[in-house]
């Protein structure tokens, strides 16, 4: 038996406890400070408040102030955060692991710095812990954290620098339902998750423009669907390419896409565009709901801009990017999508 802490008690770092706590670990459930209402339910019925299954009997649950009793003894911590939540979970929780405990953050996106730079969750912590070193790790590819609760079959992979150090975490996570692949291509793998998050969304508005022609409930176009996911998976190879110098994660990107546009809240807010909301009644429909993909949308364009007046990359090659940030932004819509770039 090891000890596992995970912090942040949103879906996905929740859903961890399952396959964790399964295999016979002690798991400790711990709130971010804004997790308080859900700790507090899930210590008095023993179930997230998002799930429809209880935890695994013996999760132990683990306000933020309790953070210290929580990570004593930890074999690995996961970190539950979103995107929201890094700087966060750097400052407040990574100065009180030990250097030489796991670290695997289940947290999807990429950092843009001004001159076009983008690097990996995990790369910000460690330019920004340094000279600290840690052993920071990551998990990427298609999983809904609330399919994970309910065993349905899944395949992930956890990424970081030392293989031997992915072993072990595998070897305490696998389930028969958990599957993990393994990478010490970080950069590719939370790329590829991260732009997954960014393009679904373009799916999601071929669904909605649909029901805007045809009405809610019609039956689904997949012509429109298809040629958006076809586009995206075109400007994820080209910027993972650019990124990493080969395209080797298109795989995880396109797998994790798929999962998205199906089970996302990504699709949510995609699809409501796609109908012709406005960005503010979009946001106001749903409002609670987590939308990373907004962020790295704008995070993507203003690095692929930026990049094209450096004559990095060529920005008439992203047109999908730079539409659905022109949606966010409120200066296109749906309606306006230029199906026709798509064939260059
Ligand atoms: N949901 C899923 O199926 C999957 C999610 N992921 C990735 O995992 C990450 C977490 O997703 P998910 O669990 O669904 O997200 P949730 O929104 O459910 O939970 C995120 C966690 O981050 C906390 N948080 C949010 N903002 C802040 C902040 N400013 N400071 C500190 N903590 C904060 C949340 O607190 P609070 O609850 O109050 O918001 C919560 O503990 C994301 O990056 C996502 O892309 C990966 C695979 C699947
Ligand atoms: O799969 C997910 C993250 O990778 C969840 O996607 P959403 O943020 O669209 O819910």
């Amino acid at each position: 038996m090891s000890n596992i802490t995970i912090v942040g008690a949103g879906m996905m770092g929740s859903a961890l406890a399952f396959p964790a706590r399964e295999n016979g670990h002690r798991v400790r459930l711990t709130g971010t400070h804004l997790d308080r209402e859900i700790i507090a339910e899930s210590k008095r019925t023993g179930k997230h408040p998002k799930f429809d299954k209880p935890f695994p009997a013996g999760v132990e649950y683990f306000y933020f102030e309790e953070l210290a009793e929580a990570l004593e003894g930890a074999d690995m911590v996961i970190c539950g955060v979103n995107s929201f939540g890094v700087d966060w979970f750097m400052q407040e929780v990574l100065p009180h692991i030990p250097d030489t405990t796991p670290v695997l953050s289940v947290t999807k996106g990429l950092v843009a710095y001004d001159d076009g730079t983008l690097i990996s969750y995990p790369e910000y912590w460690e330019r920004s812990i340094a000279p600290r070193k840690m052993n920071l790790n990551a998990v990427g590819g298609p999983c809904t954290s609330y399919e994970l609760v309910a065993h349905d079959q899944t395949i992930v992979t956890f990424c970081g620098r030392d293989m031997q150090t992915l072993e072990t975490l595998r070897g305490l996570m696998r389930t028969d339902y958990y599957h993990i692949h393994l990478s010490t291509e970080v950069m590719g793998v939370e790329s590829a998750v991260a732009l997954k998050n960014a393009y679904a969304l373009g799916v999601a508005l071929a669904v909605g423009l649909n029901e805007k022609v045809n009405g809610v409930g019609c039956t689904p176009h997949y012509n429109s669907q298809a040629a958006m996911f076809y586009q995206s998976v075109k400007e994820i190879r080209k910027l993972l390419t650019y990124l990493t110098g080969n395209d080797r994660q298109i795989d995880s990107a396109a797998g994790d896409m798929y999962v998205t546009i199906f089970g996302g809240r990504t699709r949510l807010i995609g699809t409501l565009l796609g109908r012709g909301y406005g960005i503010d009644e979009a946001l106001a429909e749903l409002k609670g709901v987590t939308l990373e993909s907004l962020v790295i949308i704008g995070r993507i364009n203003k690095a692929v801009k930026k990049l094209a007046q450096d004559g990095k990359l060529d920005a008439a090659e992203f047109p999908l990017l730079m539409h659905m940030d022109a949606i966010i932004e409120g200066k296109a819509t749906s309606e306006e999508i230029p199906w026709e770039r798509f064939t260059n």
